[in-house]
C-alpha cells in the first residue's frame, strides 16, 4: 500500500506545532539512490500516543494519499514505524496550512481566493471521479505551496492535505466540535461518508478562505452548534450574492441537492469572470 521509511533515515529538525491528534515536525529523510546520498526535506506527522490505537485509521489516510497523485493533492512518502512512534511522511508545502497563513493577515485580492477554491474543487473533482471521499475538506487541510504575487500576477498553488483520522474513529463530540464543515448526516451516519459530504465540507472552506481564514462559528460551544444544524441555520452570507448562492447550494441539508464538482467549477469559473472581481481586487483585510 504505501512505502515503508527506516526511522533511521529519518531527523526531525523543529517542531511545527499540533495537528488534531498529531504533532508536525520539519525534518529531513535520507535515502540512497544510484550509489549516492539525497537528503529530502519533509513534514513529519507524528500520531500522538495517546491515539495509538486509531494508527489504522492514521495510515488508512496515508495510504489514501499515496495510492492517487495529483497536482493538488499533497505527496506522501510514506510511513515510519519505531516503537510506539507512528509517523506519515509528507512533502513540505513551503507556507504550511492555509488557515494560518490567511489569519496572519495576508491581504490576498478575491481572484486570489477564487484561484485556490478552484484549485480545491478541482481535486475534489478528481477524488470524485476515482470515486474517493476525502472526508476532512478544511483550510487547516489546504498547504499553501506558493504564495502568488499579484503584482506579478503569479497565483497562489495549494495542496489538499491527508484526511487524518476518520470522524468514524472518533467521538460524538470530535464531530460536533467539526461543525459546519462535517455534513449534517455524518452527525447521524458517521461510518458513512459520501463524496456529497466533502460538498458541504467544500462550502464551508469556501467560506473560511473568503473570511480570511477566520474559523465559522469560531469559539461555539458544542450544544449551540448542535443546536445550529438542528435548526437547519446557514453560515452568514456573503454580500457577494453569487458566492453566498453557491456555498449554500454546497451547504444544503439535502445531500442529493449539492451540487456536482463539475457544477461548482462552472460557478466559480463565471465569478471568476464576474465584475465583482475588478471591483474588489484587493479587500481591506478585516480582522
Ligand atoms: N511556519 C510554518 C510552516 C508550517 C508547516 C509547513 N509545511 C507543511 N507541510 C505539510 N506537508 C503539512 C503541513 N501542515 C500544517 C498543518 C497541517 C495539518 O494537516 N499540515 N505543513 C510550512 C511552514
Amino acid at each position: 500500500q504505501f512505502h515503508m521509511i527506516k526511522y533511521e533515515d529519518l531527523t526531525s529538525v523543529k517542531s511545527l506545532g499540533q495537528g488534531s491528534f498529531t504533532r508536525i515536525f520539519k525534518g529531513c529523510k535520507t535515502d540512497i539512490r544510484d550509489g549516492e546520498k539525497h537528503l529530502t526535506e519533509v513534514l513529519l506527522k507524528e500520531l500522538d500516543v495517546a491515539h495509538k490505537n486509531c494508527w489504522e485509521s492514521f495510515f488508512e489516510a496515508a495510504s489514501l494519499m499515496s495510492q492517487i497523485s495529483h497536482k493538488h493533492l499533497l505527496h506522501v512518502y510514506g510511513i515510519s514505524v519505531h516503537g510506539v512512534k507512528n509517523i506519515m511522511v509528507q512533502e513540505f508545502v513551503k507556507y504550511g496550512a492555509l488557515d494560518l497563513y490567511l489569519k496572519r493577515g495576508r491581504s490576498v485580492s478575491v481572484s486570489w481566493k477564487l484561484d485556490v477554491a478552484k484549485q480545491l474543487a478541482s481535486a475534489l473533482n478528481f477524488l470524485e471521479e476515482k470515486n474517493i471521499v476525502h472526508g476532512n475538506i478544511c483550510a487547516k487541510n489546504l498547504l499553501l505551496a506558493r504564495e502568488g504575487d499579484p503584482s506579478q500576477g503569479s497565483s497562489p498553488f495549494v495542496k489538499l492535505s491527508d484526511p487524518g483520522i476518520s470522524v468514524a474513529m472518533l467521538g460524538k463530540d470530535v464531530i460536533l466540535d467539526r461543525i459546519p464543515w462535517v455534513a449534517p448526516e455524518v452527525l447521524e451516519f458517521p461510518d458513512n461518508l459520501t463524496l456529497e459530504c466533502d460538498k458541504w465540507s467544500f462550502g464551508a472552506t469556501v467560506w473560511e478562505i473568503f473570511n480570511n481564514g477566520n474559523a465559522p462559528l469560531r469559539g461555539w460551544v458544542l450544544e449551540r452548534k448542535r443546536r445550529f444544524y438542528e435548526s437547519f441555520q446557514q453560515l452568514p452570507p456573503s454580500q457577494w450574492t453569487e458566492l453566498a448562492d453557491l456555498i449554500s447550494q454546497c451547504m444544503d441539508y439535502q445531500a442529493a441537492f449539492r451540487p456536482s464538482c463539475r457544477s461548482i467549477i462552472r460557478q466559480l469559473n463565471s465569478l471568476i469572470t464576474s465584475d465583482y472581481v475588478i471591483l474588489h481586487a484587493t479587500e481591506p483585510v478585516t480582522q
